[in-house]
């Protein structure tokens, strides 16, 4: 089946970013989240980021303005009855994503595949609230999306040969290097990444270390990109905290249990770089 309309659920980090490379690949958007104000934020990082394009001369005012129009912000999913496929990227918690693939269920045609960029939970749990398991994958993108080379693309149990490889060739799309691995909590990428990024909060916790001295640790020492906790601060203190819930609940192995330090931020509403605040601050 030939993919040319796809539904982006949720237009925060990951969904703009998703939305984003999903129309640079030529495909028709429709991006969809809750309030038109998280949508006009959505929207107004996509233009950002094609405007960076044009001034490094990647693509012309016209491509860019190209790219722009196969995006449709909306508040209904509805307007995505056509969709061949949908990719949710709300919030990091099942029950929102159980909810989430009911109404897509609804929503999108028969043969529609729905698709998930969950970083931790498992794919078989939320495939078993649709009427078709088998359509149902993960596919998860890396932030920044538009600048991310991975997509961890994750099979249900139930998920056929046919849709992974729709998927797999949709990723090669987008200009992505696709990556199969087994339905686990966390998968590969945050079972590995994410204790690491508890370790480094541990750290701080137990005294060992300042923020900056950890992250320079980690960014001389190993040439990380970033330090540990600016990472986390970039990718959200709530879902680093959700993603350690998956993993310890999911394995039962107190190795993974969350630093009381990363709750008592999410408690505090510092949930990094998002909202101003996480074991730095931002303006
Ligand atoms: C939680 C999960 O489930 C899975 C995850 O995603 S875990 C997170 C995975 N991501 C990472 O680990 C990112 C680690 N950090 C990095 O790789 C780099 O710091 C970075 C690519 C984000 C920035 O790179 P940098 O060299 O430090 O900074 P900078 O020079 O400003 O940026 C490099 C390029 O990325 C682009 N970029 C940086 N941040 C961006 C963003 N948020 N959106 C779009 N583009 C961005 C910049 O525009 C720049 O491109 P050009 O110079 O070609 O225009
Ligand atoms: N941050 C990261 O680095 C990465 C995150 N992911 C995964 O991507 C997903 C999104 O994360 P991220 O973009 O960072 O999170 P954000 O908090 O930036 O964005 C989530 C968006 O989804 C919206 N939303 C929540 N519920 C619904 C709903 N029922 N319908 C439509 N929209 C909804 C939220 O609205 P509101 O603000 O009202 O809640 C918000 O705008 C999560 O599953 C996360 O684990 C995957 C890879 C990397």
């Amino acid at each position: 089946m030939e993919i040319r309309k796809v539904l982006v659920i949720g237009a925060g980090q990951m969904g703009a970013g998703i939305a984003q490379v999903a129309a640079q690949a030529g495909l028709e958007v429709v991006l969809n989240d809750l309030k038109p104000d998280f949508l006009e934020r959505g929207i107004a990082t996509i233009t950002k980021n094609l405007s960076r394009d044009v001034e490094k001369g990647r693509k012309t005012e016209e491509e860019k303005a190209a790219v722009l129009s196969r995006i449709k912000p909306t508040t209904n999913m509805g307007d995505a009855h056509d969709a061949q496929l949908a990719i949710e990227a709300a919030t990091e918690n099942m029950e929102i994503k159980k909810n989430i693939f009911r109404q897509m269920d609804e929503v999108l045609p028969e043969g529609a595949i729905l698709a998930t960029n969950t970083s931790s939970l498992p794919i078989t749990e939320i495939a078993a609230v649709t009427s078709r398991p088998e359509l149902v994958i993960g596919m998860h993108f890396m932030n920044p999306v538009p600048v991310m080379k991975l997509v961890e693309i994750i099979r249900g149990l139930a998920t056929t040969d046919e849709v992974y490889k729709s998927i797999e060739d949709l990723s090669k799309q987008m200009g992505k290097v696709p990556v199969e691995v087994n339905d686990f909590p966390g998968f590969v990428s945050n079972r590995v990444l994410m204790p690491m990024i508890n370790e480094a909060i541990y750290c701080v916790f137990e005294g060992v270390a300042t923020p900056e001295a950890v992250d320079e640790v980690m960014k001389l020492g190993m040439n990380h990109p970033m330090g540990p906790l600016t990472l986390a601060d970039f990718i959200g203190l709530d879902t680093c905290l959700a993603i350690m819930e998956v993993l310890y609940e999911g394995f039962g192995d107190s190795k993974y249990r969350p630093c009381p330090l990363l709750r008592k931020y999410v408690k505090a509403g510092w949930l990094g770089k998002k909202t101003g605040r996480g074991f730095y601050t931002y303006s």
